[in-house]
């Protein structure tokens, strides 16, 4: 049936030059016409077969009209088309968000990928360096599907065989330039298959006020802004250690407060306590009644206060032993958040020795040890280098708001945040638009999620303050 064409034998062939190049033809098997046609026309029915498969909506939008059209004729059609509209945009125009889910995320999913993703993903592939020409062959990674959300469109690509995530990481700019986009995130969907999110829109260009005090009792986790996916962000604070580092005006002061804002009820039965290490005597000495009376300012009085947590964090854990595993906060046992605002000052900038070696040492105890018997440090930071912070690494969730170079990045949130798309770097200084934004890096996953932090103001914490200056309240 098919027909070979001998080429030439390479081992007859003999090169007389040693500089010039062998040239042959290699063997070439002719395929008959009706072979060729035949998987062509499988080859679309399969793409049809999946094109209905994972856009119904989209081909039925498309097709049915055309079909009753050319069937029944153009006034059919149009009533054909019209009954359906005439519910359609209602439902769009007054329940857009159930409109979204169900039709209008799915067409805009349809039209991105034929316009956007399929149109441009073998040039892009090519250009970036991801396709590859191997033995005559073009390997390109294979476009699965896109889906849309309210703020970005989420690409399932399956890498070519033998490619690594960091392949992808490192050309997250050429990805996102190439289709369009200001920003692209790399994350594992699961072996070979990667999901890439590429923003529309972003969701947190603006500020959000002070989230309202809870009505709750609870110590995690807290609500205290919201991510780029429009979701609250709900910040784990007690089992773990919090790192927030961000240039000067980046933001730190608003997660800070929405932290101690959130636990304002769990503070006022007793169940949780904030303790309050404020060197720059700025930040946290707006609200000193709510630390009812654990706040320290000077480096000896901080050192005090954290040797204080240590001897009490020990106390606890003796008493726990062989009884309990897992701290549960009650009024005997609070949950005791610490608060250390510009930590640099209490260890890097610190001039006497012993204090600087009494402080690291307390901190190094607290974040080794107290997770487990209900002590907490959420610490801030404006200079995220090595040599500023020797117990970085001590805090299993960290986030990174504005930063001033794009290396301070991993040194924050870890290795490799940057190249998953955690650009704190490329976050606006304009305080409207960055203040509060940033990437946060959970201790259970390697992915950086972006999230806002809301504002705040010192209003809200003098309202906070007052309600532990006057009895009663709440
Ligand atoms: N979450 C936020 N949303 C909107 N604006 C904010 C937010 N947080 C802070 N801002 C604005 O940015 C300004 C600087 O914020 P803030 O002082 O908290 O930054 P910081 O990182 O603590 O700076 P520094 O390290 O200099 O104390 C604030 O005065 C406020 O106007």
């Amino acid at each position: 049936m098919f027909k070979r064409l001998p080429g030439d034998e390479t081992r007859n062939l003999v090169s007389t030059t040693p500089d010039t190049a062998v040239v042959f033809r290699p063997a070439v098997v002719r395929t008959p016409a009706a072979v060729t046609i035949a998987i062509f026309i499988g080859r679309l029915l399969v793409g049809l077969a999946r094109l209905i498969w994972r856009h119904p909506v989209a081909v039925a939008v498309f097709t049915i009209p055309s079909v009753v059209a050319w069937q029944y004729g153009w006034r059919i059609a149009l009533i054909v088309t019209w009954v359906p509209l005439s519910v359609l945009i209602p439902w769009a125009l007054f329940n857009r968000e159930s409109f979204n889910a169900w039709i209008g995320w799915r067409l805009l999913a349809f039209w991105r990928l034929i316009w956007v993703y399929r149109r441009h993903w073998h040039a892009v592939m090519t250009v970036s360096g991801l396709a590859r020409h191997l033995q005559g062959r073009d390997y390109v990674p294979h476009l699965m599907r896109v889906r849309c959300t309210s703020w970005a469109d989420l690409v399932s690509v399956k890498m070519l065989t033998g490619q690594a995530v960091t392949d992808w990481a490192d050309r997250i700019e050429h990805l996102a330039h190439g289709f369009g986009a200001t920003s692209c995130r790399v994350s594992v969907a699961r072996a070979g298959r990667l999901l890439l999110t590429f923003p529309r829109r972003d969701p947190l260009a603006v500020p959000l006020p002070a989230i309202a005090l809870p009505t709750t009792v609870s110590v995690g986790p807290l609500e205290i802004g919201i991510c780029e996916d429009g979701r609250p962000w709900r910040l784990k604070i007690h089992g773990t250690h919090v790192l927030v580092a961000g240039a000067t005006g980046a933001g730190k002061g608003s997660i800070l407060w929405s932290v101690i804002r959130a636990l304002i009820p769990a503070i006022w039965t007793g169940v949780a306590q904030v303790w309050g290490l404020d060197p720059k005597l700025m930040e946290l000495s707006f609200g000193r009644a709510i630390f009812e009376g654990h706040y320290a300012a000077t480096p000896e009085e901080c050192a005090d206060l954290l040797e204080e947590a240590v001897s009490l964090m020990q106390k606890r854990a003796a008493k726990f032993a062989g009884v309990q595993r897992e701290h549960i906060p009650t009024v005997e046992d609070p949950f005791i958040l610490i608060v250390v605002d510009e930590v640099a000052f209490l260890t890097a900038y610190q001039n006497d020795r012993t204090l600087k070696q009494r402080i690291m040492a307390a901190l190094a105890t607290l974040t080794t040890q107290g997770r487990a018997v209900g002590f907490g440090v959420l610490a801030a930071l404006q200079d995220p280098r090595k040599d500023v912070l020797t117990i970085r690494n001590l805090f299993p969730d960290k986030i990174a708001l504005r930063l001033d170079e794009s290396e301070q990045v991993d040194m924050v949130l870890g290795d490799g945040a940057r190249d998953r798309g955690a650009l704190a770097d490329h976050i606006s200084s304009v305080p409207e638009e960055g203040a509060g934004v940033g990437y946060m890096r959970l201790e259970t996953s390697p992915d950086p999620i972006r999230v806002r932090a809301a504002y705040v103001s010192d209003a809200d914490i003098r309202d906070m303050a007052a309600l532990f200056e006057t009895e009663g309240a709440v």
